[in-house]
């Protein structure tokens, strides 16, 4: 079944993929999960610019169809929860409510995500990454429901003091973490949340749901409110939140969409040989 909705097989990265083929911070991350995101056709022809590629349909497991209708409607939930969420915050930044709003993509993510327990005795630093250091690149904002029992733990945010600490598991809620895009917009105000999960001994489950922004935004348009941030004090960050991989922030890719296909190539290299062989060698060369 697994095999069936592999993600090797989607140049839209919307699928199946197992423990370790996925890499965070240069190491394998020991979690396996399956990608999907907003049901929307497939538009890239040639001539058109890579990153409208990264839209398309997902793939559905023949072996539950019932899945289908729950993750549609999930995305559709989570779409509206998340435009009402931004108007909040776009006031609380003395924005009017809508501001936000214009940054936001036709295409959101959602993951199922699996991290399977890890074995007594193994302590090796690569066998207990589960995802390894980093801040969100698919989304402007995550909405995170930890689906395991209150006591499975392993998620965990880095303080402005550089110390990890444990993201409590509350039934009937989300964590809710910033996307490296809203730290651009924000000019560095409202820092990327940078967050981790420690494989445990018990197995836990995890939903993910990615707000998405906007492909063709710009860098130039991204820095458009940076005039509206430049009276709000810079946020704070340990340096080792600073080191963490963001192209869009250090400046190097033109559009998001250009970013988020560099990030998803490199943490699936199988699908970048296959489906975007003339930008893979300069996406994985491309440390920073
Ligand atoms: O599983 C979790 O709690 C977090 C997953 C995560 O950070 C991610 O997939 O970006
Ligand atoms: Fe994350």
């Amino acid at each position: 079944m697994k095999q069936a909705i592999a993600l090797e097989n989607s140049p839209h990265f919307l699928g199946y993929s197992g423990t370790g083929s996925e890499s965070t911070g240069g190491q394998s991350d020991q979690r396996e999960q399956v990608e999907f995101a907003t049901e929307l056709d497939a538009i890239w022809q040639e001539g058109m610019p890579l990153y409208e590629r990264l839209r398309g349909p997902n793939q559905w497991p023949e072996a539950f169809p019932e899945l289908r209708k729950v993750v549609n409607d999930y995305v559709q939930a989570m779409a509206r929860l998340g435009e009402t969420f931004l108007g909040l915050v776009a006031q609380a930044l003395s924005l009017s409510p809508e501001t936000l709003l214009s940054f936001l993509s036709d295409q959101h993510r959602l993951k199922l995500v699996h991290y399977p327990a890890s074995k007594p005795g193994d302590t090796g630093a690569a066998s207990a990454q589960g995802v390894g250091p980093h801040k969100d690149s698919s989304g402007w904002w995550t909405f995170l429901l930890q689906a395991s029992p209150p006591e499975v733990k392993g998620l965990q945010a880095l303080n402005k003091a550089g110390q990890w600490v444990d993201i409590p598991v509350k039934p009937g809620t989300f964590v809710v973490n910033i996307g490296q895009a809203f730290e651009v917009v924000t000019a560095g105000v409202c820092k990327a949340t940078t967050h981790r999960v420690l494989s445990g001994l018990q197995e836990r489950y995890s939903v993910p749901f990615f707000q998405g922004v906007r492909r063709d935004l710009t860098r130039t348009e991204a820095r458009a409110l940076s005039p509206h941030f430049a009276s709000f004090e810079e946020g704070i960050e340990p340096d080792q939140a600073r080191e963490i991989d963001s192209a869009f922030l250090h400046g190097k890719y033109d559009t998001w969409g250009e970013t988020q296909l560099r990030t998803k190539i490199r943490s699936h290299r199988d699908n970048g040989r296959i489906f975007y062989p003339e930008v893979f060698e300069d996406y994985i060369k491309d440390g920073n």
